[in-house]
C-alpha cells in the first residue's frame, strides 16, 4: 500500500492529476491484482493507503519545513520522488500513531522498491532526524515565531501557502482562534453528506433503508443526511437511482436559499446558468417540481452537461439541460424569476476536499477568474425578470470573488440594476452569519464548505 501511496503521490505531483481522481483507480487496480493472485484485499489497506496520500498531501507545508531541517542542501536540489518517499515517512512519523521504527523501517524498505540501495540509505538517515522530535517539537524549531510573523507561523503550523493564509484571514477577519480553526478545519478529512432530494427520498427513508447508525441526520438542511465514519455512498439505494446524492450541506443551503427568497409574481421558470456537474441543479430542479416551476440548467463544457443531464433525470418535473455559454446566453432577457449562479472560481472553500489545491492554485488564478465571475453575475441578472431573484454562489471565501464581485456589478452602468436581499434570515437554523446581507459559510462553524452566497432582486 506505501508503493501505491507512492505512485498516487508521483501522479499528482507529475501528472497534475487529482488526488481524489487517481487514488481510487489505483485501488481499484490493486484489488483486481490481489483477486486475480487469490489473495485477499484488505479495506483496512486501502483506508491506510488513503490516508497517507491525503495526509502527506495537506500537511506538505509542514513537513517541507521539518524535512528542511533536516537534510544538508535545499530541499529544491532533493530529486523530487525521494522528497516523496521522505514526506510519506514524515507523515507517518508525525501525523499518525504508526510506531516510529515500523514508519521508518517501511518508508525505508519503500526507498529501497522505488529509489535504490543509495537514496534508501538517505531516506533512512533523514526519517531517523525526523523521528528524533515529535510534530509540537518540530513546530517550535521551524516555524517562524507568531509574534514575528502570524501569517508565516500559521502557513507552517497550518500547512497552508501564505497567501491563502492571508486571503482567507481577510475574508473571515477576527483574532488568532478563528483563522487557527479555520485552517485546522481544512486540514480534516470532510464528513460524506447526502441530500435526499424533495419529492423522490426522503432522510427519514434513507436512514430507515440502512443498518442502525449507519447515518446521522444533517446538521442544517432537512434534506441532509451524514455518513457515518467509513459510510460509502455508493451503498445507499436511493444514491445509485438518483433520489439522492452525495452533496455538501454548504451547497443544499444555497439552493434552498435561492428558493425561499421571497417573491411577488409569477414563480415558474427557474435557471441554473452553471450548472455542471449538477449538485445543486438536482435539487433546485426537485424543489421547482414540488410547486410546479421549470429549472434549465445550462453548462458551457459539453461533457459536463452530460453530468447535468444525469444528476437530472428521474426529476418529476419539467427541466431542460442545455449546453450554453452563461456569457452570451441563449435565453430572451427577463425571462425567469429565479436564477443560480455558481460561477467557476479558486475553489479556496473546498480545500478539505482536494489535499493538493491549496498547493497549486496560484494568486494570479484570482485575476483569471474576475471578469467571468463578473459577466456571468451580470448576464444572470439581465436573465432575470424585474422582481425576480439570483444568487451568486462561489465556493471560495475570498473577498475578490465574492464581495467585490457583487459590488462592482451593483455598480456597474451596464448590468440591470439591484438590491441585495438578507440571505439570513432564509436560514434561520445557521448560527454566525455575520452581518448579511450577504452569507459566507465556513468549515470550523457550520461543517459545511467556505460556500458564499450573496442574494440579488432586479430593481428595473
Ligand atoms: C462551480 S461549478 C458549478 C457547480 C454546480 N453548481 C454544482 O453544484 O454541481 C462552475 C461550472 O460553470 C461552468 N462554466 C464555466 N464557464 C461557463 C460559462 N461561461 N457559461 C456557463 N457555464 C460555465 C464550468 O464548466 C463549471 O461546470
Amino acid at each position: 500500500m506505501r508503493i501505491l501511496a507512492f505512485e498516487a503521490l508521483r501522479a499528482v505531483a507529475e501528472r497534475d492529476a487529482y488526488a481524489n481522481l487517481v487514488l481510487p483507480g489505483l485501488l481499484r487496480a490493486a484489488e483486481e491484482e490481489a483477486v486475480r493472485k487469490g489473495e485477499r484485499f484488505d479495506r483496512r489497506d486501502a483506508a491506510l493507503a488513503t490516508e497517507l496520500v491525503y495526509g502527506t498531501l495537506r500537511r506538505q507545508g509542514t513537513y517541507d519545513a521539518v524535512i528542511a531541517a533536516c537534510v544538508d542542501r535545499p530541499l529544491r536540489e532533493v530529486d523530487p520522488p525521494v522528497l516523496d518517499v521522505l514526506s510519506l515517512g514524515a507523515h507517518q512519523l508525525l501525523g499518525t500513531r504508526i510506531p516510529s521504527h515500523a514508519a521508518v523501517s517501511a518508508t525505508v524498505e519503500l526507498a529501497r522498491v522505488v529509489l535504490g540501495d543509495g537514496r534508501a540509505r538517505f531516506v533512512n538517515a533523514v526519517l531517523r532526524k525526523v523521528a528524533a522530535r515529535d510534530l509540537t517539537e518540530w513546530l517550535g524549531e521551524v516555524a517562524p515565531p507568531w509574534d514575528e510573523d502570524p501569517e508565516d507561523h500559521l502557513a507552517v503550523v497550518h500547512s497552508h501557502p501564505r497567501w491563502v493564509v492571508s486571503a482567507l484571514w481577510d475574508a473571515l477577519g477576527g483574532d488568532r482562534a478563528g483563522i487557527e480553526d479555520l485552517l485546522a478545519a481544512d486540514n480534516e478529512r470532510p464528513e460524506v453528506t447526502l441530500v435526499a432530494r424533495p419529492g423522490r427520498a426522503t432522510p427519514a427513508e434513507i436512514e430507515e433503508s440502512l443498518p442502525a447508525g449507519a447515518v446521522l441526520p444533517g446538521r442544517w438542511s432537512p434534506y441532509a443526511l451524514r455518513l457515518a465514519e467509513g459510510g460509502d455512498p455508493a451503498a445507499v439505494d436511493a444514491v445509485r437511482e438518483g433520489r439522492a446524492g452525495v452533496q455538501d450541506e454548504g451547497s443544499q443551503l444555497v439552493a434552498l436559499a435561492l428558493a425561499a427568497a421571497p417573491l411577488d409574481g409569477p414563480d415558474r421558470r427557474w435557471l441554473d446558468g452553471c450548472a455542471g456537474p449538477g449538485g445543486k441543479a438536482a435539487l433546485l430542479a426537485a424543489l421547482a417540481a414540488g410547486r410546479g416551476a421549470e429549472l434549465v440548467a445550462a453548462e458551457k463544457q459539453p461533457h459536463r452537461a452530460r453530468l447535468v443531464a444525469r444528476a437530472l433525470s428521474g426529476n418529476p418535473g419539467p427541466h431542460q439541460v442545455v449546453v450554453a455559454d452563461g456569457t452570451r446566453p441563449a435565453w430572451a432577457p427577463g425571462s425567469f424569476d429565479r436564477v443560480l449562479v455558481d460561477v467557476p472560481c479558486s475553489g479556496l472553500g473546498a480545500l478539505r476536499r482536494r489535499p493538493e489545491a491549496r498547493w497549486r492554485r496560484r494568486p494570479e488564478d484570482l485575476a483569471a477568474f474576475a471578469p467571468l465571475q463578473r459577466a456571468l453575475l451580470t448576464e444572470a441578472l439581465n436573465a432575470v425578470r424585474v422582481g425576480g431573484v439570483v444568487a451568486y454562489a462561489t465556493c471560495s471565501p475570498h473577498l475578490a470573488e465574492t464581495r467585490a464581485v457583487v459590488e462592482d456589478v451593483l455598480d456597474s452602468p451596464n448590468a440591470p440594476a439591484a438590491t441585495p436581499i438578507d440571505a439570513r434570515p432564509l436560514l434561520p437554523a445557521l448560527p454566525h452569519l455575520g452581518s448579511g446581507p450577504d452569507i459566507q459559510l465556513w468549515p470550523h462553524l457550520h461543517s459545511t464548505d467556505a460556500m458564499y452566497l450573496a442574494l440579488l432582486r432586479r430593481t428595473a
